[in-house]
């Protein structure tokens, strides 16, 4: 297990600076969730980590060590791919053992290391099948397995059940967070899906443009998100936005359609009388008395206050 460290963390392709200024610690044992939209950075910020891209600026440290000119393979960390990346004419075992086998480990450590990984991902009659017989969720457990056998100090995911159908991907989802209780290695877990980060992640970097908008708990950031774009992101169904202004003693805000919403102090950086956009979740609006046609829904909750977009 480690603690990995993101120090001003930056980087550009030729002029074009892609990742920005990322400060975060990801503490030992804990499964960090990277979410974003397409094209936001987090798969460059995973490979970063990984050795797979050069840092450009800053500095990421695994348990206090700065690793930006250490080698992939000296770094201790283990990556599960979105394709897999198995090995199509070997079977379960050898696809498990390869890397051991590299670093030479004995053959009794090599099987015992094998069985009992097989053991905790279920695949142990699968062992001496090739990976073209096997299943999708069997063949994610096969790669997920070669990272186990490693025992490596970090694993890192990315986007590793965007393959499967939606049905496996909850159950493989679920299969992961038991993996993590039990094995409680550091995890970082690439995905679009905010409905996936949500369930998996003990803490969420959510990233967008490059930037880290918001870092924390996934109910941190589903009861207080700190930017429009968190607030719009995360949540299923979306949370609703509404255009209005605030009360002149700041307490609440007139929207559109007549709604009338009290506002909690701390939510309330913009002036007084200033436009708001308010954000309110689906389920904080309620139905008013039926007779009141032209205020057909009351909210007295929002999570969001900032100013228009
Ligand atoms: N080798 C490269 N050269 C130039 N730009 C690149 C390169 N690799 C990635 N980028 C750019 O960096 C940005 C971040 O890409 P990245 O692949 O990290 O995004 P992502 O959030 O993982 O997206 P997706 O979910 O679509 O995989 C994008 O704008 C992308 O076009």
């Amino acid at each position: 297990m480690a603690r990995v460290v993101f120090e001003k963390v930056t980087k550009r392709y030729g002029d074009t600076e892609v990742i920005h200024n990322i400060d975060t610690a990801i503490d030992n044992g804990e499964f960090t969730v990277i979410v974003g939209p397409s094209g936001c950075g987090k798969s460059t910020l995973l490979r970063m980590i990984a050795g797979l891209e050069e840092i450009t600026s800053g500095t990421i440290s695994i348990d206090g060590r700065a690793v930006n000119d250490l080698e992939p393979k000296d770094r201790d960390i283990a990556m599960v791919f979105q394709n897999y990346a198995l090995y199509p004419h070997m079977t379960v075992f050898n696809n498990m053992a390869y890397g051991l086998k590299l670093r030479k480990f004995s053959r009794e450590e090599i099987k015992a290391r094998v069985d009992q990984a097989a053991k905790l991902l279920q695949l142990e009659g699968l062992l001496q099948r090739k990976p073209r017989q096997l299943s999708g969720g069997q063949r994610q457990r096969v790669a997920m397995g070669r990272c186990i056998v490693r025992e490596p100090k970090v694993f890192l995911f990315d986007e590793p059940l965007s393959n499967l159908d939606a049905k496996l991907r909850v159950q493989m989802r679920l299969e992961l967070r038991n993996l993590h209780k039990r094995l409680r290695v550091t995890s970082i877990y690439v995905t679009h899906d905010q409905v996936e980060a949500m369930t998996l992640g003990d803490r969420l970097i959510v990233i967008n443009g490059g930037y880290a908008e918001q870092i924390g708990s996934p109910l941190e950031i589903y009861e207080r998100p700190a930017t429009r774009f968190v607030a719009g992101f995360i949540g299923s169904p979306a949370m609703n936005f509404l255009d209005g202004r605030l009360s002149r003693d700041g307490q609440s805000a007139a929207l559109a359609g007549g709604l009338h919403l009290p506002l909690e102090r701390e939510n309330l950086q913009p002036q007084n009388g200033r436009e708001v956009s308010v954000g309110i979740r689906p389920e904080h609006f309620r139905l008013t008395d039926p007779e009141q046609a032209t205020l057909p829904l009351k909210a007295d909750h929002s999570e969001f206050l900032g100013p228009t977009p």
